[in-house]
């Protein structure tokens, strides 16, 4: 019997004629923190898009909790415990910060049955609004608790979306690129509260990433990705070491790094 979270059996997905996945399987662990990486084109995207179902596979099979969720929306992954963010940060621009995480808090009470709490004179129960603030402080974010989330910094938009994501609670958090387009000390940031994510609430986190400096500071397991192949996967000393990687990287940042 497996211990995985999360298990993907030869998937495989076809745009026409083109084969971008041919067979790919992994294991995520509960608790781990797994990379995949890969060129341009190798299918990075598409895998972690089958993974949370926002693109149907063409044959394989994806299993979370030990339950088949291959055919299953993304929706319904979300209510079984996957959380995600995305390469560019989705935030509802119009409302304020804390608003944001009060409508992901209650989402969540709504799905679980857990009480909502009446709203108060335009405002949220005592309840969920003291969650959202907690979270907010957790992630640096308590001070702008009322500024429109359009107004965030870069830094301060992925922040909040890592509140979203949390305030469901997830079993798994799905980060697609997490520091793409940011700036080195953002990205630094955001490899730092991740890195805190999984150490104090022990979350389980499959990621993309381009940055090898994050990757290689996070990662427990990367799998590294070529023509839509699982080339290697391994512990980053074992994916460092193998040569069918350093292949795949030639002249790229790997080779030296
Ligand atoms: N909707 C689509 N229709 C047709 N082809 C697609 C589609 N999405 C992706 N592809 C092709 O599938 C292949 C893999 O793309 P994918 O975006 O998964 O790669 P990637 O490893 O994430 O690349 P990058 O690092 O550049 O984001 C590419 O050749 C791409 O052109």
């Amino acid at each position: 019997m497996s211990t995985a979270l999360l298990e993907v059996s030869q998937v495989r997905k076809n745009y026409g004629p083109i084969e971008v996945l041919r067979g790919v399987s992994l294991a995520v662990e509960p608790g781990q923190v797994f990379a995949i990486i890969g060129p341009n084109g190798a299918g990075k995207t598409t895998m972690f898009r089958v993974m949370t179902g926002e693109v149907a596979c063409n044959g394989g099979s994806i299993r979370f909790k030990g339950e088949d969720v291959t055919r299953l929306s993304s929706h319904e992954r979300v209510r079984r415990g996957f959380g995600r963010t995305f390469q560019v940060a989705r935030v509802f621009a119009d409302f304020d910060v804390l608003d944001n995480v009060v409508v992901a808090i209650e989402a969540r009470r709504r799905h679980t049955g857990e009480p909502l709490g009446a709203w108060r004179r335009c405002a949220p129960s005592p309840d969920i609004r003291d969650e959202a603030m907690a979270l907010l402080a957790d992630l640096r974010l308590a001070g702008h608790a009322q500024q429109g989330a359009r107004f965030l910094s870069h830094g301060d938009k992925k922040r909040l979306e890592f509140a979203i994501a949390l305030a469901g609670r997830p079993a798994i958090l799905m980060l697609d690129e997490p520091t793409a387009g940011m700036s080195p000390s953002d990205r630094a940031d955001v490899a730092a509260l991740i890195a805190r994510m999984r150490r104090e609430r022990g979350i389980t986190v499959v990621m993309t990433e381009h940055d090898m400096d994050v990757v290689f500071g996070l990662a427990d397991r990367i799998m590294v990705m070529n023509y839509g192949e699982v080339v290697s996967t391994g512990s980053v000393e074992a994916v460092r070491a193998d040569p069918r990687v350093r292949e795949v990287y030639l002249g790229k940042e790997m080779v030296h790094a």
